[in-house]
């Protein structure tokens, strides 16, 4: 059990309609993140303290570094190379090109430089979709896609062991962090088990990251709160509750990844809980948690 005088503040009371994807940048001190509905991939400078955006012309529903300069992200159903210089995005491939309705969900870049997302389903209010109408795909640096599964409800968080061998992926409507081993050479996965099952209070599971102990922490949408988990035991190690309740994912960041950024939102709160809780859609910066996160891979096409 961890012994952590966690401290939590909001640093961005922006209100995004549906933050997400949280990356940090060292080589600018930024933090990224995207605002899924309103389409838009931000930059928050956390020395200078101004968010920089960028509109694109569909749902943002990932975004990540990119070895050759730039970001790459999820866009509508479209991987795309992003440059922020000229705020131009530029198509690298399309998925689910015979489901309309569909977009992207959360992605990430695994160690050997692939990009993984998948996707869902649009939905009519937070949770309540068509099911199954999702995939889960990567990206690899050559700009060809392969599938991994279909019949996903809500694809979402993602991440890898600190040692490349297991892969680990929420399906939220699942409630469950599953496992993968995964084979790096080939980026290909198997061997599917769950890890982790939500408690009722605990809620959605959203977006997810590893820490340098290799415990997972899951942001918990409509639960307030993210919690880390050893996938190991199948054990909650720690809660740390935030002030608002649809937190939807979190990454470390800042000094050597020793701060975590949680994003949140406001899509699909009434009126009262918003009175109550008018940091949704902030993005919240924790610190005091002892321990550290690792640098995000960059995607190598
Ligand atoms: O950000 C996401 O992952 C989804 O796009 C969001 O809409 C919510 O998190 C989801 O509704 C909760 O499961
Ligand atoms: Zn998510």
């Amino acid at each position: 059990m961890t012994m952590s005088s966690a401290k939590i503040e909001c640093v961005l009371r922006e209100n995004w309609r549906c933050g997400e994807s949280p990356v940090w940048e060292e080589a600018s001190n930024s933090l990224l993140f995207v605002d899924i509905p309103a389409k838009k991939v931000c930059r928050w400078d956390s020395l200078s303290k101004q968010v920089q955006q960028v509109t694109v012309d569909a749902p943002v529903s990932s975004v990540a570094l990119r070895q050759s300069g730039g970001y790459v992200a999820t866009v509508g159903t479209k991987f795309c190379a992003l440059n922020w210089e000229d705020q131009s995005a530029v198509v690298l491939a399309t998925v689910d090109k015979d489901k309309k309705s569909n977009r992207f969900n959360d992605g990430k870049v695994d160690p050997a430089g692939r990009y993984f997302a998948g996707t869902m389903a649009e939905e009519t209010a937070p949770a309540v979709l068509e099911r199954h109408q999702g995939s889960l795909y990567s990206l690899f640096p050559d700009h060809h896609v392969e599938k991994y599964f279909d019949q996903v409800d809500i694809s979402n968080g993602l991440d890898w062991s600190l040692d490349h061998k297991i892969f680990y992926y929420i399906d939220s409507l699942s409630y469950s962090v599953d496992a993968f081993d995964y084979d790096l050479q080939t980026g290909k996965i198997s061997n599917r088990r769950s890890v982790y099952k939500l408690e009722k209070e605990e809620q959605i599971p959203d977006g997810m990251c590893i820490d340098v102990e290799g415990k997972l922490w899951v942001a918990c949408y409509n639960g307030g709160r993210v919690i880390r988990l050893d996938p190991e035991t199948g054990k909650r190690l720690q809660t740390v509750k935030l002030p608002v309740v649809k937190t939807t994912s979190c990454c470390f960041g800042g000094k050597d990844y020793s701060e975590m950024y949680v994003t949140s939102a406001r899509d699909g709160m009434d009126p009262e809980g918003l009175l109550q809780q008018p940091e949704a859609g902030g993005i919240f910066k924790i610190t005091g948690l002892g321990v550290k996160g690792i640098p995000p891979y960059p995607y190598a096409g």
